[in-house]
């Protein structure tokens, strides 16, 4: 989607810490026709945001906002509840990106917001191929309506019904990126310590995932049917995943990796609380 998909989007947008991740979300947003004019971005340094859009260092002189996007990061956060609080006001909605913050504490720190909704962006919503999960502390129904135009042009959007299960999802999709690329620099390291040639390898890795990814995004086969269908009985690919599966190892690292990230939401909801 692109193009513009958000001109007709009014309501103005106040971005609370518009760091990397906030500052994709709205680079995208300007892609897709978000009118500039609209939003408000405060990050430290003071440094223009995306599209030229009025960048302040602090909150001095603004009023509550339609939408508040609250970007910074938890350990951030009780340096600036206070400030936050008194711009969520009660037509105010609140979207927290931060990391592990529950719904209930997001409340306990503003209490007068309208309505809040914790969301989980990743990197790729950059370009739109991106995932956005959703959570509201109620009338979730009325809020998609309301959201998904928003969200939509962000990649993915899925709404959660537990929040019990948000720290996973966020393992899962907004850590996800990195797993991958850790993957694809281990995988084009071996093969570099293997023989190839370094720019080679990289090169070819990156564009071998690539790939493997879009065909995922074409096909409705799980993706061990399409492992199965690149791996020729008792060709080279199957004993290389021979490798991968004896004794659950892979199974087993990527139960670790996600349990150690979802783990950690638990630790910086704690860092983003007030003493
Ligand atoms: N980087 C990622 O892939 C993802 C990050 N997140 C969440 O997004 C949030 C931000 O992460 P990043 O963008 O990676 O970090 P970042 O450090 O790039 O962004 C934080 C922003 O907050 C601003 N900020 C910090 N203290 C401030 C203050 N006192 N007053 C005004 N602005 C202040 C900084 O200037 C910066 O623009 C975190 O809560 C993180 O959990 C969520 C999903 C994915
Ligand atoms: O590493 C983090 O804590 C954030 C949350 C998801 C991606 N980055």
């Amino acid at each position: 989607m692109t193009g513009k998909a958000l001109a007709r989007l009014d309501g103005d947008m106040l971005i609370y810490g518009c760091g990397t991740m906030a500052g994709a979300m709205l680079s995208r947003w300007l892609e897709c026709g978000l009118k500039p004019d609209l939003v408000t971005a405060i990050r430290k340094s003071g440094a223009p945001a995306a599209g030229n859009v009025t960048t302040l260092s602090d909150s001095k002189g603004l009023t509550a906002p339609s939408l508040l996007i609250l970007g910074v990061k938890p350990q951030g956060f009780p340096d600036v509840a206070a400030d936050v609080s008194r711009l969520a006001g009660p037509h105010t909605l609140v979207i927290s990106i931060m990391a592990g913050v529950s719904l209930e504490d997001l409340r306990l720190a503003l209490p007068d917001a309208g309505q809040i909704v914790r969301a989980m962006p990743n990197m790729p919503v950059a370009n739109g191929r991106g995932i956005v999960a959703l959570i509201s502390e109620r009338d979730q129904a009325t809020l998609s309506k309301q959201l998904n135009k928003l969200m939509a042009p962000l990649g993915l959007v899925e709404w959660i019904s537990t929040e019990a299960s948000f720290n996973l999802v966020t393992a899962l999709t907004g850590c996800g990126p990195a797993f991958i690329y850790r993957i694809v620099g281990a995988m084009a390291g071996a093969a570099v310590r293997l023989g190839l040639d370094p720019d080679a390898a990289d090169r070819m890795a990156r564009a071998m995932v690539a790939g493997a990814a879009l065909t995922m995004l074409d096909s409705d086969e799980t993706p061990a049917a399409m492992a199965a269908a690149v791996a020729s009985p008792g060709g080279m690919t199957q004993a290389g995943l021979d490798v991968l599966d004896s004794d659950g190892r892979l199974a087993a690292l990527m139960a670790d990796t996600l349990r150690a990230a979802r783990e950690r939401g638990r630790e910086l909801a704690a860092s983003a609380r007030m003493d």
